[in-house]
């Protein structure tokens, strides 16, 4: 038996191929590389370029591998980029999902685990959410997430198949072992933004937002390091394998950081007083989000090993120094 990892050529994903294989689980990695890259995939898994929409492709593999779990990392990320090209996120996030999900009941797949979103909430205010605080997405992003969510349990309802649902936070830092981590160039993610800021890859970078109701006018959210987020995975697969019922988790640490605290962070890890300019609001942001992960760790018994801001930073710094030397 084994397992399909879609997107495992990107950040979070090829993180997960590493655990698994650490683990001696036999798996296939499946991904396009429209913004993954085969380096980052860990030597013992199989990789096979292509898309995972494709159902009479993705058929043909649950049959040859003998596929039992699919774990669904696939999909388009950029919040401000569905704003101006929704109709990219609802294709290579929902419909893409939709096929997937097709071939998983046609293959008779077992278990399927699925990357959502924070963004499922939308405005929530500064309280933290609970898995079931009305879902209000304010992006096509969380949107094209929120529809795979209702399509996985409406499948769940109807076929012998049980899901889990990861509603991530804002993932960062990279594997200690520097195995892997955030490598695109052009990622719009505010740790790796400031990370790039601090070694001299970008002039400046932004403050985007500095007049929200939060304590210092930007933006709050809730940081969890990769390596954490790959170990609910891996408790969650378990859960299922063992007969687990279908679910739906938060992943996070309960713990808001702001823009302002996230770029001094960055400076004091590097020791670099890089410029950061105040500039208007991106659209798409809510204020605040963060969750408890009380479900999480009740539910699956999750312990987060690296729940530390700096620990955090102190990983992607490292991560894009190592990039830097790779790129030489
Ligand atoms: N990074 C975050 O903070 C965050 C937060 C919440 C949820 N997520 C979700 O986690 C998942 C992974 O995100 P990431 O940060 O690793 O992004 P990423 O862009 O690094 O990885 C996505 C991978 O999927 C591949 N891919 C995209 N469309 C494909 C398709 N149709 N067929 C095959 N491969 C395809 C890409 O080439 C890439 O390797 C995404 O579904 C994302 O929505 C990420
Ligand atoms: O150069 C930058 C980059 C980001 N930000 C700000 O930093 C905060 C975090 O932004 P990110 O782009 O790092 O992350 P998002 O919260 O927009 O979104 C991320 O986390 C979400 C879940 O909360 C989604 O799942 C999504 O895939 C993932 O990109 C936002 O207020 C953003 O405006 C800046 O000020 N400057």
């Amino acid at each position: 038996m084994a397992v399909l990892v879609t997107g495992g050529a990107g950040y979070i994903g090829s993180h997960m191929v590493l655990n698994l294989t650490d683990a001696g689980e036999d798996v296939i990695v499946l991904d396009n590389l429209i913004t993954g890259f085969d380096w980052a995939i860990d030597g013992r898994a199989r990789f096979v370029e292509g898309n995972a929409g494709d159902i009479d492709f993705v058929v043909g593999l649950i049959e040859k591998y003998a596929i039992s779990e699919i774990i669904h990392f696939a999909g388009s990320i950029v919040v401000p980029e569905s704003v101006t090209n929704p109709l990219k996120y609802y294709a290579n996030n929902t419909a893409t999902s939709r096929n997937l999900i097709e071939a998983a009941v046609k293959g008779g797949v077992k278990h399927f685990i699925f990357s959502s979103t924070a963004a499922v909430y939308g405005m929530t205010g500064l309280a933290p959410v609970v898995e079931d605080t009305p879902l209000n997405p304010m992006s096509p992003y969380g949107r094209s997430k929120l529809m795979t969510e209702w399509m996985l349990a409406d499948v769940a309802a109807a076929h012998p198949l049980t899901f889990g649902v990861l509603r991530y936070f804002n993932v960062a830092g990279a594997d200690p072992q520097k195995r892997s981590g955030q490598s695109t160039p052009l990622a719009t993610h505010l740790i790796k933004v400031a990370c790039q800021t601090a070694l001299g890859q970008r002039e400046k970078m932004d403050l985007f937002g500095t007049d929200y109701e939060t304590p210092d006018g930007t933006c709050v959210r809730d940081y969890i390091h990769v390596t954490d987020l790959i170990a609910a995975h891996a408790l969650l697969l378990k859960h299922l394998r063992a007969g687990g019922e279908s679910t739906t988790l938060n992943c996070a640490y309960g713990q808001g950081y702001s823009v302002r605290e996230v770029v001094e962070t960055v400076r004091k890890v590097s020791g670099v007083n890089f410029r950061a300019d105040e500039s208007p609001r991106r659209p798409g942001d809510p204020a605040s989000i963060t969750a408890t992960g009380e479900k999480v760790r009740s539910l699956l018994g999750w312990v987060p090993q690296h729940d530390d801001l700096e620990e955090i930073v102190e990983t992607a710094y490292a991560w894009e120094r190592h990039l830097m030397t790779r790129n030489r």
